[in-house]
């Protein structure tokens, strides 16, 4: 089966660790080429297609550490251009004979880098930072550095304490910089990468979301044959209606999409998403009201983890129960089998588990549909496994998919019931419901949505003492919060406008019977999360 590297000039990034190592990926695409993250343990030997170029990224080793990772060597000999960037550049220089150490002068933040052309007869060496300028601006991060040149390397660019800031080979296309170019604070940086994978690895700049839908519509037929069934969890959300969109124009109703009530979703939303999937984007698609059930296994359940496992198991129940009957139904209509299982996995989920470092520490248990359906046998289908969630976005909007859909807040697997700080209970999410409901309606008109990440109302557990026709109320509080956030890693709260606050306010104090006081939660993540359990 083609895979998408197969079908368009591509970039390898070994990655060795660093922070920024996704960035890499995302700057060689906005350039339009399509670049793939890989450990840095992987062999080249193993690869079964040929990048383009490789890319080695930074790390939080030093190259002289005892368990240091190291980089493959056939990547020298593989034939094609090499880049690399900070301890990549390290360990291309130590590999070729140079000296690393520990440097007097760390530097972290912006720097000037000062190019050093050479002689007409390096024209190769010349090519990564042609045209930029005699100086540029670059945001570095290291406290290593290369005291003895490697062997047939050249300076092409120093700044005050790095005399090695950018190397290049006298003949082979291989290239070391000390700085970040994959970075927004190094200005030029993406011109950078692109004199790499575009004027020296000569990539075809064809990687673009058009060409992809039909790409991946070709590749889901082909894989899916002329008769098989597929089925997939699909939640409303952007990544699985996108997803679901994508498998409709590949094979049409032969996509089976449950959607799940799991009693905890926000106001009207199944209906809502009924609505717009079938209707508007002719998805096959099935409610399950499985409400009932998750409210009476999360009765009286308080601690956000024991909330977060019930979803998921109750989940995956309920899923395979629906799945079973599809199954019957497609088998009494003489159709073909159920055999694959779609999934909107995206990219930083693979990235996640691709790192060779192993699993960071759990802060919260995500729910994810990924361990579902073991034993069911289904071959999984996962057409944006090699996405970011912004190239999703316009994926969508190609699809036609309404831009209220493609512009919607993620919203979490285990929805409401980890926004309601006590006890879920029906009141209590119908509560919780209309607050979240005027809240967004508000952010909404006040033309705020799409400068916000992410909005949500919690229902606090406690009760406070208001006033209201002169008579004493004892009630609930609601809590707003509002973030902003690139890759939802780490978050800030969002500055509203108080006009808007004080409308939100007021509206839910008279409109939700239950709650007297609303408040706004200004913590930064970290030290908060975005969701508050
Ligand atoms: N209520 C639900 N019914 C069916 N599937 C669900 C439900 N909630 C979550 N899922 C499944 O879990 C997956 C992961 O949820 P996640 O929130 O990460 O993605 P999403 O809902 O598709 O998009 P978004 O991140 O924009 O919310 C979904 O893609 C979907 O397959
Ligand atoms: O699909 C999901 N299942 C979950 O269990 C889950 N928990 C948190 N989130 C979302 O993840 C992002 C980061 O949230 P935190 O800062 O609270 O960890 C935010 O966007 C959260 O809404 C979830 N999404
Ligand atoms: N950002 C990096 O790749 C740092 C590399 C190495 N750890 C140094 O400090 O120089
Ligand atoms: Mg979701």
């Amino acid at each position: 089966m083609a895979e998408i590297h197969d079908a368009y000039d591509t970039i390898l990034i070994l990655d060795f660790g660093s922070q920024y190592s996704h960035l890499i990926t995302r700057r060689c695409r906005e350039l339009n080429v399509y670049a793939e993250l890989m450990p840095c343990t992987q062999k080249i030997s193993q690869l079964t297609w040929k990048p383009k170029g490789i890319i080695l990224s930074g790390s939080p080793y030093s190259v002289y550490d005892d368990d240091a990772p190291h980089v493959d060597p056939d990547v020298f000999t593989f034939g094609v251009p090499v880049l690399g960037i900070c301890y990549g550049l390290q360990e291309m220089a130590s590999y070729f004979g140079g000296k690393v150490g520990g440097s007097t002068h760390r530097e972290y933040g912006h720097a000037d880098v000062e190019v050093i052309k050479l002689g007409n007869e390096f024209q190769l060496a010349n090519k990564l930072l042609d045209g930029l300028g005699e100086q540029f601006q670059v945001w570095m991060s290291h406290g290593d550095q290369i005291s003895t040149a490697p062997n047939g390397f050249h300076v092409v660019g120093k700044t005050r304490t790095a005399p090695f800031a950018a190397i290049a080979h006298e003949s082979k296309p291989f290239f070391g910089i000390q700085f970040h170019p994959e970075v927004t604070h190094t200005p030029k940086g993406k011109d950078i990468i692109g004199r790499f994978v575009l004027n020296i690895c000569e990539c075809d700049a064809s990687w673009t979301m058009e060409s992809f839908i039909s790409k991946e519509i070709s590749r889901i037929r082909e894989l899916v044959g002329e008769t098989a069934q597929v089925i997939g969890a699909v939640s409303g959300g952007v990544d699985s209606s996108v997803a679901a969109k994508l498998m409709h124009e590949a094979i049409g109703d032969r996509f089976h999409a449950i959607l799940v009530d799991n009693g905890v979703l926000r106001m009207n939303e199944a209906a809502r998403v009924k609505k717009t999937l079938c209707e508007d984007l002719g998805v096959n698609l099935q409610v399950v009201d499985a409400s009932e059930l998750f409210l009476s296994r999360l009765a009286g359940v308080e601690d956000p983890e024991q909330k977060r496992k019930i979803i998921g198991n109750t989940f995956i129940n309920v899923f395979e129960e629906e799945a079973g009957r599809i199954e019957s139904r497609v088998e009494e209509q003489g159709r073909g089998k159920i055999e694959f299982l779609l999934q909107g996995t995206l990219y930083p989920d693979v990235i996640e588990s691709i790192s060779f470092k192993g699993p960071s520490a759990t802060i919260k248990t995500h729910h994810n549909v990924g361990g579902l359906l073991k034993d069911m046998k289904l071959k999984l289908i996962e057409p944006l496994r090699e996405l970011f969630k912004d190239e999703v976005r316009a994926l969508g909007r190609l699809l036609s998919i309404p831009s209220h859909l493609v512009g919607r807040h993620p919203f979490p697997g285990p929805g409401l019931a980890i926004r309601i700080l006590g006890p879920v209970s029906r009141e209590q999410v119908q509560i919780l419901q209309k607050a979240d409901n005027i809240y967004i309606e508000e952010i909404r008109a006040a033309g705020l949505y799409d400068q916000i990440a992410q909005a949500f109302a919690v229902l606090l557990p406690v009760k406070a003492v208001g006033v209201m026709g002169d008579k004493r109320t004892y009630e609930q509080v609601i809590a707003l919060r509002a973030v902003q956030s690139e890759d939802f890693m780490t978050a800030d709260w969002f500055a509203f406008p108080p006009a808007v606050l004080r409308k939100i306010s007021s509206r839910i104090t008279n409109e939700v019977a239950g709650v007297n006081r609303v408040t706004y939660d200004i913590s930064s993540k970290p030290p908060g999360t975005i969701e508050w359990l």
